[in-house]
């Protein structure tokens, strides 16, 4: 869907922000840029929607060339959302959330039947807030209408840099829960920008790591960056408790199960659905001070989870993923 060939951009000055880049994002894929401050992760989100023209390389949306494009044109089929939601202060909400809508000629009252429903989505209810100003909203609420406004063209694709970098921790995790509930429903092609490794693999299908100067450190999915980090610079910047990370984002899956039999209802802490992670598991576990968890599909009991299977299924994780 979205690829960079080979893709760099030196600024005037000199500054070599991103060099040489190759990147592959496919359809209603989200993928998250991770890296230091500097690395060139904003300046790559903006070359593909021609904020910035990359200095060398092509960037291609569905086979197309973005220098192609009429850069207007261009940036209807592509959502944007920053970290300072630049909402205009003195329209109402109702009102930002219609702006693309009315400027692609819709009527007033399509446009604001759209802006009440995308406000429905991103669980802001119209009755109370399409009549207020951006200042009487909280940060989290001004985000929400950031992303509202973002998906008011119906646009295949999403641009998000630390979309939700100005709120509280508290907050912030709420807001990555309902944007991962309505990517779910939506679908679309998301490349999101953060500097937290932690918002990149809860959020990320895969998490590209970058390095200094736009380098592609590793490009994979969140349980191998964590569990097999290309290279020293991976391992030290997801850190040193990347071990605990992995098991929020590692599956549990059949084959590490054990059969019940045998199994006492004494020793069982609960039963987890097969869709929780292997961190949702061994937190009841230690909860329950219990040395294993069953787990369920349904109405269909698999079987039990214990601290061993949680160990093999971190080692599974790793070794399944191409290098
Ligand atoms: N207009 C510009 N002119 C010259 N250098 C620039 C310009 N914009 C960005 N840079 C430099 O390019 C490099 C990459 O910047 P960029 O904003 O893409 O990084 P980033 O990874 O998004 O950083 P952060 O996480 O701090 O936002 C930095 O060294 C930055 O100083």
């Amino acid at each position: 869907m979205i690829r960079l060939d080979g893709v760099g951009k030196t600024y005037a000055d000199g500054t070599v922000a991103v060099r040489e880049l190759d990147l592959d994002v496919a359809r209603g894929e989200m993928v998250c840029l991770v890296g230091p401050s500097g690395c060139g992760k904003s300046t790559t989100l903006k070359m593909v929607n021609r904020l910035i023209e990359p200095t060398t390389g092509r960037i291609l949306i569905d086979g197309k060339d973005v220098t192609d494009e009429n850069p207007v044109t261009l940036r209807r089929g592509i959502g944007y959302v920053i970290q300072q939601v630049g909402l205009f202060p003195h329209q109402k909400i109702e009102t930002n959330v219609m702006t693309v809508p009315l400027l692609y000629g819709e009527s007033r009252k399509h446009a604001r039947d759209r802006a009440h429903e995308l406000m429905h989505l991103v669980g802001l209810d119209p009755a109370t807030y399409a009549g207020r100003y951006p200042h009487q909203l909280s940060g989290g609420q001004r985000q929400r209408v950031g992303v509202a406004r973002a998906l008011a063209a119906n646009p295949p694709v999403l641009l998000m840099d630390e979309p939700f970098g100005a709120v509280d921790p508290v907050i912030r995790g709420r807001l990555q829960e309902e944007f991962l509930r309505l990517q779910r429903e939506l679908e679309k092609t998301v490349i999101l920008v953060t500097h937290d490794i932690d918002e990149a693999v809860r959020m990320g299908d895969r998490v590209a790591v970058f390095a200094e100067g736009g380098r592609l450190a590793q490009y994979d999915v969140p349980a191998a960056v964590l569990g097999a980090p290309a290279d020293d610079f991976v391992a030290s910047f997801v850190g040193a408790s990347r071990g605990l990370r992995r098991l929020a984002v590692t599956p549990i899956r059949r084959e590490h199960l054990e059969p019940m039999n045998g199994v006492t209802a004494g020793e069982l802490g609960g039963v987890v659905d097969a869709d929780a992670t292997l961190e949702d598991a061994l937190a009841l576990m230690m909860r329950e001070d219990r040395p294993m968890v069953g787990v369920r599909q349904g109405a269909e009991f698999l079987g039990v989870l214990t601290p061993n299977g949680v160990h093999k299924a971190l080692r599974a994780s790793v070794a399944a993923q191409p290098s």
